[in-house]
């Protein structure tokens, strides 16, 4: 049951991601989707949306017409009761047909202010099925603050148990996010070293190249520090952070994911002010300042750019910090973790006359985005004669095949939901403490004006993200031109 038939999310991702699972073998005979939304359409023409929308997943037009016979719409408006039972009737006429042993998923695509509505009426008018699995999938953001995101996660709990409720973050779905728990806890060489005493820092960049486009109205609503850092960036740093879960189990592991976040140290107004800094971007060539986008008010003050420095108040990571950063219209759009570990406590290579530059420190990069893999460059010998140390890269990147044919994040999460597998998916605690940080950021940014723009387009953001590092002595391993 899918809120949300004919918005751009559906159109745009999940039904190519659905197709992709019935093209796989993943969902073959006994499933049918009900798109809803207020539009008129009757099955024949939704249908015919829905193979539009899958048109560039195959040439077999065969295969994208028996996929598009699964689907079927039915016209709700979801404030109005008296349209649930039109649902009800459907959904159990077509339980019937395709078999589905009640098995219901409930998947909300539509603007967050409906999500509390739509869990509230499913359950009130009996869309739910006492003989199957009942499933809500919840699209982002998951509130605007801690007590947005608590009135709206009590509306769901009234409704769902946790357990039954997948809050989709995207980039859980990503291939070298999912990455991350194999490194680190499939290699004796890094999770022997992952920790204070042999890690100096980490960096988490997600840079895009793009500007707002056309969705200003929401974002200068949100900002980076809620559109990337609350959800995105949390979720990442809590992978890397946590200790090794008990078993690869969605249990297990979303349990060490909170108690890291737990531990991850909740700045106050001192803090919160000198490790966090935000820009918003200038103009450039033909491209608009920020504040100049259609949608977007004159003085905006909204943050187009974020950076920061994350503590882990915990005995792994005590005294390592964690820096983040984020931005619209930066120098690329990548995605990429630098784990920067300690130098040798000695250089015994650097006596004056040898000439060798002094031992740099090992970094273990990982690539998430475009590219896939991961390098790890190390110190070594170079054939020159003489003895001269320099730093090699040990580095292996996914073919640009595999990488196409990987699964995209949306038809990997989709069939976690269908096998109920909730891995890679937000739990309430982690949300919860995800706001309680975010929060306090925020706070310091609302009372005090900042003076934006303040960064060029095509840069890595605002001389203060540079300044965040040097100031602890240390600098971004990514620069632009590498
Ligand atoms: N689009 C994207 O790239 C992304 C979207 N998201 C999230 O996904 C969700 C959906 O976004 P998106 O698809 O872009 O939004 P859209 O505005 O494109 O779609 C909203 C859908 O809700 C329907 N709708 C609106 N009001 C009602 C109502 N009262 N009753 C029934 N249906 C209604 C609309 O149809 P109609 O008006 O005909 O009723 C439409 O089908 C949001 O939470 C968004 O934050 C997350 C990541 C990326
Ligand atoms: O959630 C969001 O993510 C996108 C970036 O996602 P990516 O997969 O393209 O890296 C971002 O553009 C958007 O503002 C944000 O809402």
């Amino acid at each position: 049951m899918l809120f949300g038939g004919t918005g751009d999310l559906a159109i745009r991702k999940l039904y190519p991601a659905m197709f992709k699972l019935y093209q796989k073998g993943n969902i073959r005979d006994h499933f049918a989707v009900i798109g809803s939304s207020r539009y008129k359409v009757d099955d024949a023409k939704f249908r015919e949306m829905v193979e539009k929308s899958v048109a560039k997943e195959s040439s077999d037009k065969k295969l994208i017409a028996n996929f598009a016979s699964h689907f079927y719409f039915v016209t709700h408006d979801v404030t109005d009761l008296a349209h649930y039972a039109v649902l009800k009737s459907k959904i159990e006429e077509l339980d019937k047909k395709y078999e589905l042993q009640g098995n219901r998923v409930f998947y909300i695509s539509m603007a967050p202010n409906f999500f509390g509505t739509v869990a509230k009426n499913i359950k009130n008018q009996n869309l739910l099925s006492s003989d199957g699995f009942n499933r809500l999938v919840i699209e982002k953001p998951f509130g605007r603050d801690f007590e947005s995101a608590s009135e709206l996660n009590n509306e769901l709990s009234a409704a769902f148990d946790e357990n039954q409720i997948f809050r989709i973050d995207h980039y859980l779905g990503k291939e070298m996010i999912q990455n991350i728990e194999a490194i680190r806890f499939g290699n004796t060489i890094f999770e022997a070293l992952w920790n204070n005493r042999y890690i100096d820092n980490v960096q988490v960049t997600l840079a895009e190249k793009l500007g707002v486009e056309e969705r200003a109205g929401y974002y200068d609503n949100s900002g980076a520090l809620r559109d990337m850092v609350q959800n995105h960036i949390m979720q990442i740093v809590s992978l890397l952070a946590m200790e090794q879960p008990v078993a690869f189990k969605d249990t297990d592991i979303r349990a060490e994911k909170v108690k890291a976040l737990r531990s991850l140290r909740v700045y106050n107004v001192a803090e919160a002010s000198s490790n966090f800094v935000r820009g918003q971007y200038a103009a450039m060539g033909n491209g608009k300042e920020y504040r100049q986008e259609d949608g977007v008010p004159k003085d905006s003050n909204t943050e187009t750019f974020v950076a920061g420095k994350l503590m882990f108040d915990n005995y792994r990571w005590s005294g390592t910090p964690f820096y983040i950063r984020t931005g619209k219209k930066l120098a690329d759009k990548f995605t990429r973790v630098d784990v920067v570990f300690k130098k040798p406590l000695v250089d015994i290579f650097a006596f004056p006359q040898s000439g060798s530059a002094p031992l740099t420190a090992n970094v273990l990069t990982i690539f998430i985005e475009p590219n896939q893999g991961f390098s790890l460059t190390v110190n070594a010998k170079n054939s020159e004669q003489g003895f001269h140390t320099e730093p090699v890269s040990l580095k292996f990147l996914e073919d640009s095949k595999r990488t196409k044919e990987t699964p995209q994040p949306y038809e990997r999460l989709i069939h976690d939901v269908l096998k109920g597998d909730g891995t890679n998916f937000a739990s309430w605690p982690e949300v919860a403490s995800a706001w309680k940080f975010v929060d306090q950021i925020r706070r310091v940014w609302d009372i005090q004006q900042p003076i934006f723009p303040n960064y060029i387009p095509g840069s890595m953001g605002p001389v203060s993200a540079d300044e965040l590092l040097a100031r602890d002595h240390r600098e971004w391993v990514y620069k632009l031109n590498q």
